[in-house]
């Protein structure tokens, strides 16, 4: 055997040594989860993540190649989070609610702490119409827009793992629940009136609310959509006085309980 045969034969042992360490580091992320599903212990726990990662930096400090292991972990830990996911969902998790209840917020902390793909379907229309929400509604009107909606909820059937911020309409359409119950959770997101003033008087992107941004109309508005929003939901998280990472962990802990 020639001196390259020989080394290329060591490297392939030690990367076979790196497959099997995976699959053992694989099967302790899901013995975890599956512990603390057991035992009702928080889910996400992101905290345990930044200790992780400052222990290992600690360990590689005097490493030749500390940038490029570092790297790599930054692979690990995401491949971690989606075998995560996948052992707590395996279908579509749709979020519900009032406009400004945090669905877009929410969405894309979950997404991204459960390296699962985001669908914000309010970006995705507008990338498809070429158009802003409030001209679709002023060029088309609100049906067109309903419509677009549904397409949409249709096409997401396709996929699973998705974390998707519905608009604040679409659990008003009975078909939309039907279809986002096909292969989902749907997770209902509440706040009170003066929250929801709170958190949507900087922003002119909503068409319903132009003109009318106060408690009175917001009130008004709920208390006709609340029965809808709460016929289509599987659990009900309220979001006052919490940050995102609370909200997304009673989500979580509420699905895995299911
Ligand atoms: N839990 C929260 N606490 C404080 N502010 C929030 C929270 N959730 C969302 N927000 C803020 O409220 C606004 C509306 O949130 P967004 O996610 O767009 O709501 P939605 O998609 O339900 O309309 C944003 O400015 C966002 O940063
Ligand atoms: O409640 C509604 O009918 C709407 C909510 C909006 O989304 P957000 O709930 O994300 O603001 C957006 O889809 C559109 O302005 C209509
Ligand atoms: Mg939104």
């Amino acid at each position: 055997m020639g001196k390259l045969e020989e080394i290329r034969e060591r490297l392939e042992v030690c990367d076979k040594q790196i497959v099997s360490v995976l699959e053992d580091r694989m099967d302790i992320i899901k013995e975890i989860m599956e512990y603390k599903k057991e035992n009702g212990l928080p889910i996400l726990q992101p905290e345990q993540e930044k200790r992780q990662r400052k222990m290992l930096k600690e360990h590689v400090k005097e490493n030749t190649y500390k940038e490029e292991i570092l790297d790599i972990f930054t692979y690990i830990v995401e491949n971690s989070r989606r075998i995560q996911a996948r052992t707590l969902f395996t279908h579509n998790i749709f979020l519900i609610g009032f406009m400004g209840v945090g669905k877009s917020t929410v969405s894309d902390y979950l997404s991204k702490i459960l390296a699962s793909p985001q669908v914000e379907m309010d970006q995705v229309i507008v990338n498809k119409e070429h158009m802003s929400i409030n001209k679709i509604f002023e060029e088309y009107g609100e049906e067109y827009f309903r419509n677009c909606e549904t397409n949409l909820l249709i096409e997401l059937q396709k996929k699973n793992n998705q974390i998707v911020s519905c608009g604040g309409g679409v659990a008003m359409r009975e078909i939309n629940v039907r279809e986002m119950k096909k292969n989902g959770r749907v997770v209902l997101l509440t706040a009170s009136p003066e929250t929801i003033l709170e958190r949507v008087k900087d922003s002119d992107e909503r068409p319903l609310l132009r003109g009318r941004k106060n408690t009175e109309y917001i009130s008004e508005l709920m208390e006709i959509r609340r029965p809808k929003y709460r016929a289509a939901a599987d659990i009900i998280v309220d979001t006052d006085h919490k940050n995102v990472e609370e909200i997304a962990e009673e989500i979580v802990g509420k699905l895995t309980h299911l």
